[in-house]
């Protein structure tokens, strides 16, 4: 049997999290230092790992199959390339920024002005787009320091917390694209290989929907329980079960992490006791 080839970042921002949704959706990989491939010994996979910025160009050329990787990588390079799922990590975004000092009111002031970028063809789009001219530098890594060297007016890279931009005294003014890993899939693929990637996907969905829920278990006087129900924003409806003191139920629901905290005081108001938060591994739906 065919196995479907995964590539993932060697190292770097996106590898931790990569090897760990592998590993979260049962493939077990042993993976020794500086190896390029590893086959996994439970299921018809090998993972590869690469430079993210390699990535897209082995998805075109169905060299690797499918690929972990980040979606700003996907817009510079990726053209023609599938994303089929979000995986909700390494999320940052592509912005031009310029010193604090500039005086900037709109994209317009660009005109003409050198712009250094790890992500030439994305600034070129957005310039494109707005009908303004300019000069790019492209450059590989430490993008923030040019304006400070005189190298460039602007720069175009990736901000996530927006530290790197203000240590170096420069200011976000255009957000070009928001990005986060993603799943994505070779134009290559086979149909036989479509099946396993078909189980993949699955299971990363059942895998992504749990980390976003928790179990939530409750105690509540009887009278209570429709009130509490009404609270509780589950799944379908909640499971309730008879506790040995008469006249108390026990409540069980999911409820998804974000929503826990706005009901919380709601609970406790309506006569919820005993509140147990508990994480859920996976969730098949
Ligand atoms: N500061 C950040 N916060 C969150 N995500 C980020 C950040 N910087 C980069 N990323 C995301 O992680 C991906 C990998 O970034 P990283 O810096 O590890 O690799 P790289 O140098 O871009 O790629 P390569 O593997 O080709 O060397 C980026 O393409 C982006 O999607
Ligand atoms: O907004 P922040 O949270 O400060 O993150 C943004 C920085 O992170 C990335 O660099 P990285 O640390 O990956 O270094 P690199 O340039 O060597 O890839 C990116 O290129 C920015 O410089
Ligand atoms: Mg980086």
């Amino acid at each position: 049997m065919s196995k479907l080839r995964i590539a993932v970042q060697k190292s770097g921002r996106l590898n931790e999290d990569s090897m760990r949704i592998l590993k979260d959706i049962g493939i077990s990989i042993d993976n020794g230092i500086d190896q390029l491939k590893a086959s996994a010994r439970n299921f018809p996979v090998e993972v590869f790992y690469l430079r993210n910025g390699d990535i897209p160009q082995y998805l075109k050329d169905g060299v690797v199959d499918a690929a972990i990787i980040g979606e700003n990588v996907l817009i510079e390079k990726g053209a023609g390339i599938n994303v089929v799922e979000k995986l909700g990590f390494s999320t940052c975004r592509v912005c031009i920024a310029v010193p604090k000092t500039t005086n900037y009111n709109s994209i317009k002031d660009l005109e003409g002005q050198r712009i250094a970028t790890s992500y030439p063809n994305t600034v070129e789009m957005y310039l494109k787009e707005n009908g303004v001219n300019a000069n790019l530098h492209i450059i590989n890594g430490s993008v923030e320091i040019a304006p400070n060297i005189g190298l460039a007016d602007a720069i175009c890279d990736i901000v996530s917390s927006g530290s790197t931009l203000f240590k170096n005294n420069l200011k976000e003014v255009e957000t070009i694209l928001t990005s986060e890993a993603v799943l994505a899939v070779s134009p290559k693929l086979t149909a036989e290989k479509q099946d396993i990637l078909d189980t993949i996907q699955f299971r990363i969905k059942s895998v992504l929907k749990g980390r976003d829920s928790k179990y939530v278990l409750l105690n509540a006087p009887n009278d209570k329980v429709q009130d509490i129900i009404n609270v509780l924003p589950g799944m379908k409806s909640p499971t309730v079960l008879p506790l040995a003191e008469e006249g108390w139920s026990s409540i069980h629901s999911v409820i998804s992490k974000n929503e826990f905290w706005n009901v919380i005081d709601d609970l406790k108001a309506k006569g919820a006791q005993g509140i147990l938060v508990c994480p859920i591994e996976k969730m098949v739906l």
